[in-house]
């Protein structure tokens, strides 16, 4: 049996350079990667496997018959596509992962694929190096559920798997809050940061923090219509205690921003904005936010 991950960035290399050595892995990216790829860890040391990296359209047969499960590591934007891309070829039941950070994939995935579909959220850190290398550069939890929790027993095996192979995992049966959770405290963080260019810690200092609050303010909101529980010390020290923490961070939506590429809002914003028009909740700051990336309006 093998692995497919699909999407060889970040977070698909950190899980093929620890899956390696317990099952053959296989990369699925746009285009070839050198075959040999090495991991930093977060201690400075390095790690290097050599990993078979193809294309869907290079995909040999052999690969998809014996694939006993699909982890999905693209950007969210990209998730789709790149499944709709393999997904005629392989079993009906064979199981998916999904790595994606919002909430923007996670519902269609699961509605459209015919066998399980788990969502995996992780505080894992990872960034790349080049075409060869990928750093490590913080260790964190990854938590794995399906959004109807009838996959119990699979998420205990996959995550039991990451964890034997050094990525600390476990199966959890509220999935749907984790990532909701997750997702209010990206919408505080991410869109701002990125649209002003700064790391996170300057989030504290005028005049950004007024705006942190309110995005806070309109994000717990539409947590409380959606049922999701707000943090044992509210959303605001959630949000600010992971602003200090990250401080010196640029978090990934910056790091996008600043390399050209795509960002996630349309997954992380998106679903809030959504939940907002269906609970009639108002979001000035939100949707402001929200058509800067896809209008690029003065916000
Ligand atoms: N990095 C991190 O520390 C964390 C990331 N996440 C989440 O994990 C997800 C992945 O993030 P990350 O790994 O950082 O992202 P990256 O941008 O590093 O990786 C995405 C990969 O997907 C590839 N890709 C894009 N389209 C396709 C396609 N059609 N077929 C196959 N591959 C494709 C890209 O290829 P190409 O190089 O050609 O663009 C790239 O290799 C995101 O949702 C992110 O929010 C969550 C927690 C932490
Ligand atoms: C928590 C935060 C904002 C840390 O930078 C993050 O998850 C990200 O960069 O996407």
């Amino acid at each position: 049996m093998s692995t497919l991950i699909l999407g060889p960035g970040a977070v698909g290399r950190l899980l093929a350079l620890h899956l390696t050595d317990n099952a053959p892995v296989t990369l699925i990216g746009r285009r070839p990667l050198p075959r040999r790829q090495t991991l930093i860890t977060p201690v400075g040391e390095t790690l290097s496997r050599e990993i078979e990296s193809v294309t869907a359209a290079t995909l040999p047969d052999r690969l998809v018959e014996r694939a006993d499960i699909v982890h999905l590591t693209t950007k969210a934007y990209a998730a789709e596509g790149a499944f709709e891309a393999i997904a005629p070829r392989l079993a009906p039941n064979t199981p998916l992962v999904l790595w994606q950070n919002g909430y923007g994939v996670q519902q269609p995935i699961s509605a459209a694929w015919t066998g399980p579909v788990l969502c995996a959220s992780t505080t894992e850190g990872v960034y790349l190096d080049g075409d060869a290398r990928v750093v490590h550069a913080g260790r964190g939890q990854t938590v794995i559920g399906d959004l109807a929790g009838r996959h119990t027993e699979l998420a205990g095996r996959i995550a039991a798997r990451l964890s034997a192979a050094g990525l600390a995992a476990s199966a959890v049966d509220d999935i749907r809050v984790r990532l909701w959770r997750k997702l209010a405290v990206n919408a505080a963080i991410n869109p701002l940061v990125a649209r002003f260019r700064i790391r996170n810690g300057q989030l504290r200092d005028r005049p950004f923090r007024p705006m942190v609050d309110a995005a806070i303010a309109e994000v717990a909101a539409i947590m409380t219509a959606e049922g999701i529980a707000a943090p044992e010390d509210g959303w605001p020290s959630l949000v600010w205690s992971v602003v200090s923490a990250t401080a010196n961070n640029r978090a990934s939506m910056l790091q996008d921003v600043l390399a050209g590429r795509p960002t996630e809002h349309a997954a992380i914003l998106g679903p809030l904005l959504e939940a907002a028009r269906h609970h009639g909740l108002d979001t000035p700051t939100l949707s402001a936010l929200h058509a800067g990336f896809t209008e690029r309006m003065p916000l």
